[in-house]
């Protein structure tokens, strides 16, 4: 097996190739099982970090992996198949040795700020554009370097492109057409062998469903449609480099049999999932309120009434209707199961269980329920928090504020907006909206609250900051605004903003600390825009 470097996924793993030794060397179906959970543990991490190619090899690995768990009987497995298996180990981790996730590296000209704050640092990409696109990559270089991504440029023709610990986050492929011909699929088909760890996008395809599967087959991870501004990839890529924070998932267990219930918490807490158990679906209401569980794990048949009937009370409720819930029950009869599905559930699992299908079911099931959730909590033109969200944030950073704890809150506003929007038109008013936007995702770290708190003012909150360092930070963040180009048909304009900044526990509630802040904007405002104020408590 290949040998591999110190490396930051080691732990994993370490973890993957024990459990594949240990299979090798007894063929126990539970070593088996135990090692599927341990590729599947490792695809799911290279998913969060977003490296799509390693995703996909592990993804590939775990799907040849299930396809033989089978039952006690079919192991250990003939050896053709554990040769075939051993090759796509070999291959995943030969890929994980070359490939090097970027690391972040302070921008050249960017002084370190007074007090050490981690605060988000450039990565680089790749742009590979056709001859005739060199304006289009002219345009997303210097916007991608303002907002702090190194850029190199190549051609569509360039060999032997890669540096050695090179890689990018990165690739924007930008072509002649709108369709890729061969050439070009072998291109993104090398860079994407090259880059295991990088994210592809290819700009400006027509909406026709052919071109996109090959795109994809060949690596794309991101079409970004011709009808889309290609500046617009700039937001993709900040999304890129911030992680949310996830909080676990959680599931509430609807089962009567304990020895039930039981083996399915285990199985979760393996998953990394948190779980809670009750026998008594009477409860269900109650525990929900308090447990808020992101899917619900239901038995079928249960004393009293049973779940199908338990599902249906839940769907008629508004605040349960998306909420996954998902069957898991010895009933083999299908008419039952379709049934079941029609009254509300959204799947059904048969009895015995087998854990990775569990654990893949309810954490896919999950994540798209988070992210439904996540899309109601998001504006739409800068994709920062909105409104209501923004405020929510606010008052949970209050309410569990530990003793002696401290922050700082800004509101910001674009300076004479109006005029802007009078003098080019209202789609380059909301580019310069972006911009701002941006260039705040760019500059301000993942823990940070930044939202978009009406047209063109935004929010922002920095825990552990007070207001002197918050305003180094936003000053630096306002001469760089200043200086970013909006571009518009004839050429491009120039924006300011102005800040006022409110401090915790000087001001110790969230509706006190927006209005102070917004005291302090208005202070900004009278003393001659594009500045940043503090408010005096
Ligand atoms: N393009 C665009 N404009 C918006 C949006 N939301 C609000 N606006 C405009 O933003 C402008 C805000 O103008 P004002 O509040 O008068 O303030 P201002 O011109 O920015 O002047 P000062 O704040 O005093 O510097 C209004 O013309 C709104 O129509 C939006 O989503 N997109």
């Amino acid at each position: 097996m290949t040998a591999l470097p110190p490396h930051p996924f080691d732990d994993r793993l370490y973890a993957l190739r024990t459990r594949w030794e240990q299979y090798v060397a007894d063929g126990q179906l539970e070593q088996f099982i135990e090692f599927a959970v341990a590729v599947n543990s490792l695809a799911e991490h290279f998913a969060r970090l977003r490296l799509p190619g390693l995703s996909r090899l592990c993804e590939g690995l775990e799907n040849a992996v299930l396809a033989r768990i089978g039952d006690a009987g079919s192991h250990p497995m003939r050896p053709q198949e554990m040769v075939a298996l051993q090759r796509q180990i070999d291959a995943l981790f030969g890929s994980i040795a070359t490939s090097q996730p970027s690391v972040p590296v302070r921008r050249a000209e960017e002084k370190a700020p007074a007090r050490d704050l981690e605060w988000h640092r450039p990565r680089s990409v790749w742009i590979v554009a056709a001859a005739d696109r060199e304006d289009v990559a002219d345009g997303l270089q210097r916007q991608l370097n303002y907002f702090g991504f190194r850029v190199l440029r190549m051609g569509w023709d360039a060999e032997g492109e890669v540096e050695p610990g090179e890689a990018p986050l990165a690739v924007l492929f930008i072509p002649a057409g709108s369709t890729a011909e061969a050439a070009e699929l072998a291109r993104i088909e090398a860079c994407r062998k090259a880059c295991p760890a990088s994210q592809l996008f290819y700009l400006g395809v027509a909406s026709v469903i052919d071109p996109i599967v090959a795109l994809m087959r060949a690596g794309i991870d991101v079409a970004i449609p011709d009808d889309e501004q290609p500046s617009m990839v700039v937001n993709r890529l900040l999304d890129l480099i911030q992680t949310e924070e996830q909080e676990r998932y959680r599931v509430l267990v609807v089962e009567d049999s304990r020895v039930a219930s039981t083996l399915i918490c285990r199985t979760l807490t393996e998953h990394g999932i948190d779980s809670h158990a009750i026998a008594d679906p009477g409860r269900l209401l109650e525990v929900l309120e308090s447990y808020r569980p992101d899917l619900i794990l239901m038995d079928m048949h249960m004393p009293r009434f049973n779940g199908v009937e338990a599902t249906r009370v839940l769907r008629q409720m508004s605040a349960y209707q998306t909420l996954p819930i998902v069957y898991l029950s010895g009933e083999s009869n299908i008419g039952m199961q379709v049934e079941a599905l029609r009254l509300g559930g959204d799947q059904f699992l048969i009895k015995p269980f087998n854990p990775v299908l569990l654990a893949a079911v309810v954490k896919t099931k999950i994540a798209r329920f988070r992210d439904m959730q996540r899309s109601t909590r998001v504006d739409g033109l800068t994709g920062l928090l909105n409104h209501s969200a923004a405020k929510a944030r606010l008052k949970a950073m209050v309410e569990s504020a530990a003793p002696g704890e401290r922050f700082t809150v800004a509101m910001i506003d674009i300076d004479h907006f109006k005029a802007v929007n009078d003098t080019y038109g209202h789609p380059v008013g909301d580019q310069v909206i972006r911009g701002l936007a941006w260039l705040l995702k760019a500059r301000l770290r993942e823990g940070d609250l930044i939202g978009r708190y009406g047209g063109e003012e935004f929010i922002v909150a920095l825990p552990g900051t007070d207001p002197a360092l918050a305003q180094t930070v936003l000053d630096r963040i306002r001469v760089d605004f200043a200086a970013l180009p909006h571009t518009h048909p004839g050429g491009a304009l120039y924006a300011t903003f102005s800040a006022g900044l409110a401090a915790y526990p000087t001001v110790d509630s969230a509706a006190a600390l927006t209005e102070s802040a917004d005291g302090a904007l208005l202070d900004a405002k009278r003393l001659g825009r594009n500045r940043v104020e503090i408010a005096d408590c």
